[in-house]
């Protein structure tokens, strides 16, 4: 009796795994049927775009990914390869090979550059990530100018007006193709919120608008749902929490680098996104930092809907509470003087 119990146990338990194995496979299956799609990170050999190059790999909707790296690529790429899903996986290194990495891409993700260590600003990144994000965007203005671009190479409020700058002197700039990656602020604003509504986190939804550094990063609690009523107190600490979140990750990772395996998480959520949009699935809606007139700043994070051209249309903030528009007035300053930055620095030599 007890033998028969357990194997049938057994075999239901089998059986389970086979079916969520085919479960795997019809994905893989059912996506070929979805258009050609190549994906390119730029600094696929770092801590966030190795775990980046995992979960793109696993999107049924990337046909072709490449990644490119200064160094270290061609192992990444073999151990990616070998994940038997549908996308073909190439390796390119080196400056020579940037244009093969790029050329045909219809997204390019971009985590290339030097993370904080505790004790910076993301602003203290700029002098070595700037030049080279000017240099990889002019390699996207030259191999891939249709490309849908997800900046994720901090500070992000000047390396999208970099790139901005950089193609519109190449003559490519479509300001529907630009985006900065925002979506780990409101990663860990659902995380976070979720925790003190006791909410079930995958049904939690929070805004964040603004920019991604400190105080520009502005999530919108009066806007979350599942509604929860929490008290103002609370508010401040999870606007804190939220715009300190990676101060948090540098503190915790002491001197070994920043936000990497959620960071990979949020690229692929948002790159996903754009495959999505481009694939014409009706409303894929995330927030990103893009050219906007929802402020009078040229470059604002609010929701966005993506589409076939990448941005269908940038939504407004909606109703604001009282200590939001306050922290909105005192997120411009700074948000101003970062975006002032990526431009002149672009448009030096
Ligand atoms: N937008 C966001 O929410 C977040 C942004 N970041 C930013 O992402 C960037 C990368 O962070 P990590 O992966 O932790 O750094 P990492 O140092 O581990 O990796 C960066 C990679 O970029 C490569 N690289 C450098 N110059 C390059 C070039 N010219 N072309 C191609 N690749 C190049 C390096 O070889 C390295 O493999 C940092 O700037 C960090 O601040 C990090 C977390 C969150
Ligand atoms: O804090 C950092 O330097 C990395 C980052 O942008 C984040 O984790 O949000």
């Amino acid at each position: 009796m007890r033998s028969a119990i357990s194997r049938s146990l057994r075999s239901a338990l089998s059986s389970k795994c086979i079916s969520d194995h085919h479960l795997l496979l019809r994905r893989g299956f059912a996506s070929e049927a979805s258009p050609d799609r190549k994906v390119t990170v730029l600094g696929a050999a770092g801590g966030i775009g190795q775990p980046l190059a995992l979960l793109m790999k696993l999107n049924p909707l990337v046909s072709r990914l490449a990644l490119y790296d200064i160094a270290g690529t061609p192992g990444v790429a073999a151990d990616v390869s070998h994940i038997n899903t549908r996308s073909e996986v190439a390796g390119y290194v080196g400056e020579e090979q940037l244009g093969q990495a790029l050329e045909g891409s219809d997204v390019v993700i971009i985590p290339a550059g030097v993370p904080r260590k505790p004790g910076m600003t993301r602003d203290d990144l700029f002098n070595i990530n700037a030049g080279i994000v000017k240099s990889l965007s002019a390699a996207i203005a030259k191999y891939c100018p249709n490309a849908l671009v997800n900046m994720i190479s901090n500070p992000v409020n000047s390396t999208v007006p970099i790139a901005a700058e950089v193609f519109k002197k190449a003559g490519t700039y479509d300001e529907r193709k630009l985006f900065g990656v925002t979506t780990l602020d409101v990663v860990r604003a659902k995380t976070f919120y979720a925790g003190k509504a006791k909410a079930p986190v995958a049904e939690v939804n929070v805004p964040v608008v603004g920019g991604h550094a400190g105080v520009t990063i502005l999530p919108l609690f009066s806007q979350a749902t599942p509604k929860a009523n929490l008290p103002e107190d609370e508010i401040k600490a999870l606007t804190k929490r939220t715009q300190d979140g990676g101060t948090e990750v540098v503190e915790a990772k002491a001197g070994k680098g920043s936000a990497t395996l959620s960071m990979a998480y949020a690229g692929a959520i948002f790159a996903d996104a754009c495959l999505k949009g481009l694939n014409g699935v009706p409303d894929v809606i995330e927030c990103s930092f893009v050219q906007s007139t929802v402020t009078d700043l040229p470059f604002f994070a609010s929701k966005v809907r993506l589409g076939k051209n990448g941005v269908e249309e940038v939504l407004g903030l909606g109703p604001l509470s009282e200590y939001e528009k306050q922290g909105l007035e005192s997120l411009i300053p700074e948000l101003k003087a970062s975006i002032e930055k990526g431009i002149k620095f672009a448009n030096q030599s």
